[in-house]
């Protein structure tokens, strides 16, 4: 039987999600040890990736890789069509809309609000029937509202230290998220048992973690 081939999100997710797999009884030695490595496919039964989490999802969308691991923000910001088949218990976070103190949430004028989540941050605006106008920013989002290029932004909070040094709080409390796993659907024909497998034995590691 072939490998698994996982795309596994590089950073903050890669981290946390190490010790699951290595309960679950897969070697990570490798990408433990893997400097500027990206890809580790010498051991015979799971090839890893290494990829930004919207990469992750492309890998998977395309057929290149047949599991990936990766934040649900992804998984409800970008167009996917793969099955989602466990919530890894790690990387929980929730988005927020926050501002500086004065913001005034019932404002008259159209707000400007920045996020790195468009589609998120329009799906939630749309949902409680407000129209705003988007802007997309690629990562420290809090600076957006002290420079006033925003009136407010839409971002993920975890511990709320960055909200606090920034000044800024919460007006709004959005969606949860954690890391997922998610199987391209060819994949799931095709490796069945190996991939129900790897599902028992990370829900195993992740009753023993909790
Ligand atoms: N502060 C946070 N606490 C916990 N999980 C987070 C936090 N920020 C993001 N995440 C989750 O971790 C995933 C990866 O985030 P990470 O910040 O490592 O990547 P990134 O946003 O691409 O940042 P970078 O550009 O620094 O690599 C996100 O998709 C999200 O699911
Ligand atoms: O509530 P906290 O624990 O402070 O975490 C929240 C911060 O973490 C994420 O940023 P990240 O570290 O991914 O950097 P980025 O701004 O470059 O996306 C998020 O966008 C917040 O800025």
């Amino acid at each position: 039987m072939s490998a698994l081939k996982i795309a596994l999100t590089k950073g903050r997710t890669e981290k946390q999600v190490l010790p699951l797999l290595e309960a679950s009884g897969i070697d990570c030695t490798a990408i433990r040890n893997k400097q500027r490595r990206l890809i580790f496919n010498d051991l015979p039964d799971y090839h890893f990736i290494l990829a930004k989490g919207p990469d992750v999802l492309t890998y998977l969308n395309r057929g290149a890789m047949d599991i990936g691991i990766v934040g649900s923000d992804i998984l409800e910001e970008q167009h996917n069509e793969q099955y989602e088949m466990l919530d890894l218990q790690t990387g929980k976070c929730h988005f927020v809309l926050a501002s500086t103190p004065n913001f005034d949430p019932y404002q008259v004028k159209r707000k400007i609000i920045a996020t790195k989540y468009p589609n998120i941050t329009q799906r939630y605006f749309r949902s409680i029937g407000e129209d705003v106008e988007i802007i997309k920013i690629e990562g420290s989002v809090e600076l957006a509202p002290l420079v006033g290029l925003a009136d407010a932004i839409v971002d993920i909070v975890e511990t709320g230290t960055t909200l606090k040094e920034n000044n800024l709080q919460v007006f709004a409390t959005l969606q949860s998220v954690s890391t997922r796993l998610v199987v391209n659907r060819l994949a799931l024909k095709q490796h069945q048992n190996a991939i129900q497998q790897l599902i028992t034995n990370l829900q195993q590691a992740i009753q023993t973690e909790v």
